[in-house]
């Protein structure tokens, strides 16, 4: 990043040459015919030691990230986005390298940790409790939490537990509860290409809003629009390294000649 943007603005995540290394058991070590799978399938009965492959999700990551900024991530399928929001978060140790942040960052994600089995109704409450609000101020932003979430619009579904919701009245209710606590740094992963198009509207809306209020917002998402629409700047991930970090047109423009979009 270009040094004179820097001066007068607060750090709020700084990812120093971050390396992120999955590793997995139980795959099957190598390709080859039907044959030597089934081989090493009957060698494993017998109780030799399995391989631990190892996937090198994310190599070499360096950033800083400010407050009031909004930064999209974007690239194809498995390039790393994902992994490095979790370890943004917390959620996976870092391999090599060192990720820095000012605050509490809060991951929103598709598979956000709420019960399918407790009602809607229930899930707010957990979910505030979880991002640290109190018992008064989730009773104080209850109404607001469901009407943004739309998820009474077409019938008292809130009462109903969340595993009978769609996954795009899922993701509303998830997104909604995020939305509700302003937080340092706000990290959304595709939550929003799940809603339909009015609930996109309103919930990149709140994004901006969230902005505003001084913290910083990363969001995942495949849909150059969305990118375009909510975020000034854009980090592009390709087979884990950062291929190009800078202003939204610029960084979408170079991505979509690469992949033909
Ligand atoms: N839990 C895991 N265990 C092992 N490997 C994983 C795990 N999660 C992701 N990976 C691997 O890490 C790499 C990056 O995956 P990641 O989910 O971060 O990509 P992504 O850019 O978010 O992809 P997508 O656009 O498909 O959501 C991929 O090669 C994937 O196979």
């Amino acid at each position: 990043m270009a040094e004179e943007n820097v001066q007068g603005r607060i750090p709020t995540v700084i990812a120093d040459d971050v390396h992120i290394v999955y590793r997995v058991s139980g795959g099957s070590g190598g390709k080859g015919s039907a044959t030597a799978a089934l081989n090493r399938m009957i060698r494993r009965d017998k109780g030799e030691s399995r391989a631990i492959r190892k996937v090198h999700a994310v190599r070499g990551v360096s950033f800083t990230a400010y407050r009031g900024e909004a930064i999209g991530l974007i690239g194809t399928n498995g390039s790393g986005k994902s992994t490095l929001l979790r370890a943004i978060a917390g959620l996976l140790p870092t391999e090599s390298g060192k990720v820095y942040t000012d605050g509490q960052p809060s991951l929103l994600g598709v598979n956000a940790a709420l019960m399918g089995d407790l009602t809607g109704e229930r899930n707010v409450i957990l979910g505030g409790l979880a991002m640290g609000m109190s018992r008064e101020e989730i009773r104080d932003r209850y109404e607001g939490i469901v009407d943004f979430s739309g998820i009474n619009e077409k019938g008292d579904f809130i009462t109903l537990p969340m595993r009978t919701y769609s996954s795009g009245m899922g993701a509303r209710l998830r997104f909604s509860i995020a939305a509700a606590k302003n937080h340092d740094v706000l990290m959304i992963d595709e939550a929003l290409s799940t809603g339909d198009r009015k609930f996109q509207i309103r919930s990149e809306a709140r994004i901006r809003e969230l902005r505003k209020e001084a913290g910083t917002v990363f969001l995942v998402s495949h849909g150059a629009k969305t990118i375009r629409d909510t975020c000034d700047r854009v980090l592009w991930l390709e087979r884990g390294e950062l291929l190009m970090d800078g202003p939204t047109d610029e960084v979408i423009k170079a991505y979509e000649k690469e992949t033909g979009k």
